[in-house]
């Protein structure tokens, strides 16, 4: 579903009121650097809200200069994370001459007469040299014997009393793997800053391995803010289920972090107490709220952010649904606080912008790569700001969803990923750049 015209005269209503009182109309705030004007939370404060693209560029910044903490963990653990020292072999690989197939280690021309009872196995202990003129029999992975001049595939050969004959033309060096044949000792096999792969954790292994130096993944504190929250059963009497607390802790995993708590705090006073506890001591490197951001009766966030001293790196962002979405430094930027706003497609906008390329920044991962496609039907588009709208991704085309609205997860539910639309909307078959969401393509390996 694409925006109905009342959706868009409503949109468009609120933008022009959010206009500044000089009548200025606010920049773009699709095509980077732009600042378009938010309103609600943003106008009330009277500030301008960040460009989309922007907001982005700071969260990702925001987690690349902040200080790395790095730890040595075993093998297994290190997967997802990201390589703090570089990755120098640690032995020559192969550290032996090794056989590359089964058949026989064979020395000088042939025919060989085979040396009886005395196969050369992987992972047997040196195997005595052999003479001009002999041959033993050998498996993959095997010490080759010295004086070995070429190893001959078993169904390349024939053996007839104690004879070896092999059916076609042996060449010296055949078929044996030397020794460093892919790395020496000390050679660099990975530079500080890689992602650890499954990939990567067999190469470490292999390269002699059992801990490796990395970042650890970012801690993440999810608060969830609201009385009208329940935890199960169904909505009821002006309540409804708490919506976020099952979809962003598997999500932060996804993305990278390590999710410390999930907490649900209050509307009350006391909500609003434990939350400036959580900003001012929390151990987590990133601290992320949800609700309470825009301007409402029980809107904690921005007055206990104030209380605490944190610097808003981001107050608003041009971008619907989430523009009440904020980034502040803590700490004097030994930690973060992402402030989601409360509408669940919302949260996922505001996880996208802000969470994903500051949890990826401070894991000391790089942006995630920018990728475009063209889109199957046309998108209308707020007047100012980006608009993020679900798709499913075909072999050709994103195929945008129903079901958009902020308060709204059935479209996100069936998306392969978010599409990012300009002001002023897309054509049919525009390129428009696609947002993965992590179990589709690009997760972290959890
Ligand atoms: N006067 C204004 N009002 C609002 C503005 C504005 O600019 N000025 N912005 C609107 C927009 S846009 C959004 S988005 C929301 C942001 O609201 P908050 O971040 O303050 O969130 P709440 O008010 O606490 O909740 C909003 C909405 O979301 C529901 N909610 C909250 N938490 C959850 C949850 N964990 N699971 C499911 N649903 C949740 C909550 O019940 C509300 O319906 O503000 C608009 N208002
Ligand atoms: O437009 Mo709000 O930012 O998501 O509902």
């Amino acid at each position: 579903m694409t925006f109905s015209d009342a959706e868009r005269a409503v949109e468009e209503a609120l933008a022009l009121v959010a206009r500044d009182p000089g009548g200025r109309a606010p920049g773009p705030s699709g095509g980077g650097g732009g600042r378009g004007r938010g309103e609600g939370a943003g106008t009330d404060r009277g500030h301008r809200a960040t460009a989309w693209p922007r907001a982005r560029e700071v969260a990702a910044r925001a987690g690349a200069v902040t200080r790395p903490r790095t730890h040595r963990v075993a093998l297994a653990d290190a997967l997802g994370e990201v390589l703090a020292a570089p990755l120098e072999a640690l032995t020559d690989l192969p550290s032996f001459d090794t056989s590359a197939m089964d058949g026989w280690a064979v020395s000088g021309p042939g025919p060989w007469s085979v040396r009886p009872g005395s196969d050369v196995l992987a992972g047997s202990d040196r195997p005595d040299p052999l003479t001009d003129g002999e041959a033993v029999r050998i498996a993959t992975g095997a010490r080759i014997p010295g004086e070995t001049t070429a190893v001959l595939r078993t169904e390349h050969s024939r053996e007839v009393g104690g004879q070896l004959y092999a059916d076609r033309d042996v060449l010296t060096g055949q078929d044996i793997r030397p020794r460093g044949q892919e790395c020496r000792s000390g050679d660099l096999l990975l530079p500080s800053g890689s992602a650890v792969t499954p990939a990567v954790l067999g190469l470490a292994a292999a390269a002699g391995y059992d801990e490796l130096l990395t970042r650890p993944r970012p801690r993440v504190e999810v608060l969830v803010l609201g009385d009208e929250l329940l935890t199960e059963g169904r909505p009821h009497d002006g309540l409804i289920r708490d919506a976020l607390s099952p979809m962003l802790g598997p999500w932060l995993e996804r993305i990278g972090a390590d999710v410390t708590a999930i907490r649900r705090l209050g509307d009350d006073p006391e909500g609003a107490e434990a939350l400036l506890r959580a900003v001012t001591g929390s151990a987590a490197d990133l601290v992320i709220t949800t609700g309470g951001t825009a301007s409402g009766p029980v809107d904690h966030v921005h007055p206990v952010l104030e209380r605490a001293g944190a610097e808003l790196l981001v107050d608003g962002v041009a971008v619907r649904p989430g523009h009440p979405m904020l980034l502040a430094r803590l700490d004097g930027g030994a930690r973060h606080l992402v402030g989601l706003p409360g509408n669940p497609l919302a949260a996922v906008s505001g996880l996208l912008t802000l969470a994903e390329p500051l949890v990826r920044g401070l894991a000391g991962r790089a942006p995630r790569p920018r990728y475009a496609v063209p889109v199957r039907d046309a998108v209308s588009g707020h007047p100012y700001d980006t608009r993020l709208v679900p798709v499913v991704l075909t072999a050709d085309h994103a195929v945008p969803l129903r079901y958009q609205g902020p308060a709204m997860l059935r479209g996100i539910a069936a998306a392969d990923a978010l599409a990012v639309v300009p002001p002023h909307g897309a054509k049919a078959g525009q390129d428009l750049e696609i947002l993965d969401l992590p179990w589709v393509a690009g997760g972290c390996f959890t």
